[in-house]
């Protein structure tokens, strides 16, 4: 061979098979999926992406409910790639709506045209490897089937729709809704008895907007969350134009964070400084908004006791705004660490317990039994509704992965050989499945950074992967089994480590009966993250096996 690998051009269907080839198959059309194809197609690659959703946009397509936002600055959760789309964008708040990052991600998909090589409303059922031939034939709900040189999972974290087994939902006569697959014409709550379930992020996001128009509203908290006033604000012109002046050095220092924004938390532990010094930093990360907040002291999510500082003080904002005390005591989460949960980042959420019409039923004392023809029943009360809000959350990091089938090496399926627990080599390698890589999942930092970059970091990192086979005419790349149990091992020293592996939540998929209790997220931080991939690459792929043509 010639140092280069022979391209697989988008051939016609194969007469007998009627199988097309291409060089990646890219499941998935939100912020990774996007980038994902203007990326691999800049490089000459032929891609073919499949989505199940009529549109792009990924959580953003499916995601309307009222009262969706971003909780990383609008600013940051943008893509970096095109210095261009940075400046022509216009962002009209600090943390924007759902309609308007849809939007956004509606423009992108427009401006580098990339909707010609994403297949909609098309779900893909299988990935199989060929062993021989290292391919993967590609298939889905309406009959398609592909072949590919590299398969790229772009179904994002946060895709699956969880709704718990309730005994009877089905026997409701009224409407039910799910935040995460919410109708396109919108929702109609006036005059209406509503029941939301769930207190996540898309609970506490709709619910303030919900009460102000429902009849009358239930909220129905199984746990209680830590949750911040995002302070929104319009972005002004002058505002705008110093945040586009100033883009590459906040890139920099999103991309060297622990987070993927540019602030820093102080530079002593949340212990080390007077009390005074404490409570202003803690004021300033409030008018920061968001989830910015578990950050403001390095040791925050590591010492209780530094944790217990920051909890105190939320306490007290929170007791400060909401009128009846039981119910305050009812919202204060008891069962974890701030922040050990995403920290949910909320407009007016605490105040709508305030109103007249908003009822909070303690599912902690009074469990729900389940749903008949007219409302919802725990073992406290009847609730009768007209509607149904299940704000439920996801099947969090492996659940579109379990859906799909993907069947490597000799056979064996993703779903057999992570029946213990996802196990990767820095997120993008598994053994036993050579040229497969899922972006933004378990073993990388994942949900606990800014998506968008994260993303970004992903699909370039493989692309330059790709770029580095093809120069030397090999035919694929795989983590080996020594290195991936050995990042198995660095992650769950460091999820040891920290307050976050503590709570019960969906980053160790404790919301989902039967899934093994594994924190999923690496949490040595973004910028380290970046770090030591680039470290791997640069070493010529350490841990890695590259594979003969
Ligand atoms: C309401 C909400 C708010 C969020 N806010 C933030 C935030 O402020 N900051 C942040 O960093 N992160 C946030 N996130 C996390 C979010 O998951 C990421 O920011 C990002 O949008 C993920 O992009 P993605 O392309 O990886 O996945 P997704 O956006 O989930 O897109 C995956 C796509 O793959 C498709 N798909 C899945 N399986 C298949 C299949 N088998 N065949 C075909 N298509 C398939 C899905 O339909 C979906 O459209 C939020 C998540 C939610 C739900």
């Amino acid at each position: 061979m010639n140092g280069q690998h022979p391209r697989s051009v988008v051939t016609a269907p194969d007469a007998t098979t009627g199988t097309t080839s291409y060089d990646v198959v890219v499941v998935g059309a939100g912020i990774a999926g996007l980038y994902a194809i203007h990326r691999f197609r800049s490089q000459g690659l032929t891609v073919r992406a499949f989505e199940a959703a009529s549109g792009v946009g990924g959580v953003w397509y499916w995601n309307r409910y009222p009262g969706a936002r971003c909780d990383v600055e609008s600013i940051d959760y943008s893509y970096s790639f095109s210095p261009e789309l940075e400046q022509e964008w216009n962002w009209s708040e600090k943390y924007a709506t759902q309609p308007e990052i849809l939007a956004y991600l509606e423009h992108v998909a427009d401006r580098f045209d990339l909707r010609r090589d994403i297949r909609f409303d098309t779900r893909v059922t299988s990935a199989v490897l060929d062993e021989e031939g290292l391919r993967w034939t590609v298939r889905t709900d309406r009959g398609d089937e592909v072949s590919a040189r590299f398969l790229v999972v772009a179904a994002g974290p946060l895709s699956n729709a969880n709704t718990p087994a309730f005994d009877g939902l089905d026997r409701f006569t009224g409407d039910i809704v799910h935040t995460a697959r919410w109708p396109h014409d919108g929702v109609d709550f006036t005059g209406k008895r509503v029941g939301v379930i769930g207190t996540g992020s898309s609970g506490i996001q709709s619910i303030p907007i919900i009460a102000e128009q429902a009849e009358q509203l239930f909220v129905f908290q199984r746990s209680a969350n830590y949750s911040i006033p995002a302070g929104n604000v319009p972005l002004d012109d002058a505002t705008r134009a110093e945040q586009k002046a100033n883009y590459a050095e906040r890139r920099r220092l999103s991309r060297e964070s622990g987070g993927g924004s540019p602030h820093r938390p102080h530079p002593k532990s949340a212990l080390e400084v007077s009390e005074e010094e404490r409570r202003a930093v803690y004021e300033e990360r409030w008018k920061l908004g968001g989830v910015l907040f578990s950050k403001a002291f390095p040791d925050q999510l590591t010492d209780p006791a530094a944790n217990d500082t920051a909890r105190a003080f939320w306490e007290e904002k929170i007791r400060a705004v909401v009128d009846d005390p039981a119910v305050a005591e009812l919202l204060t989460p008891k069962d974890h660490a701030i922040g050990a949960k995403r920290i949910v980042t909320d407009s007016g959420y605490y105040e709508t317990y305030n109103r007249d019409n908003v009822e909070l039923v303690d599912l902690r004392s009074t469990p729900i039994v389940g749903m008949d023809e007219t409302g919802i029943v725990t073992t406290g009360a009847h609730y009768d509704l007209d509607m149904i809000v299940l704000a439920t959350g996801f099947d969090a990091m492996t659940g579109s992965l379990d859906k799909l089938e993907i069947v490597g090496r000799g056979g064996r399926t993703l779903k057999e050989t992570w029946a213990a627990g996802p196990r990767t080599y820095l997120g993008l390698g598994i053994d036993g499945f050579p040229n497969f890589f899922n972006l933004t999942g378990p073993g990388s930092p994942s949900v606990l950074a800014n998506m968008v970059l994260h993303s970004e970091l992903h699909v370039d990192w493989v692309a330059d992967a790709i770029a580095y086979l093809d120069a030397r005419g090999a035919a694929g790349i795989e983590g080996t089994p020594e290195a991936v149990a050995d990042w198995v091992e660095e992650c769950r020293n460091r999820a040891e480590a920290s307050l976050l592996n503590s709570a019960n939540s969906w980053y160790l998929g404790a919301n989902i009966p039967g899934r093994p209790r594994v924190f999923m997220p690496f949490l040595g931080g973004f910028g380290v993250y970046r770090e030591i991939i680039t470290e791997v690459a640069e070493s010529g792929y350490k841990g890695f096996a590259i594979l003969e043509g």
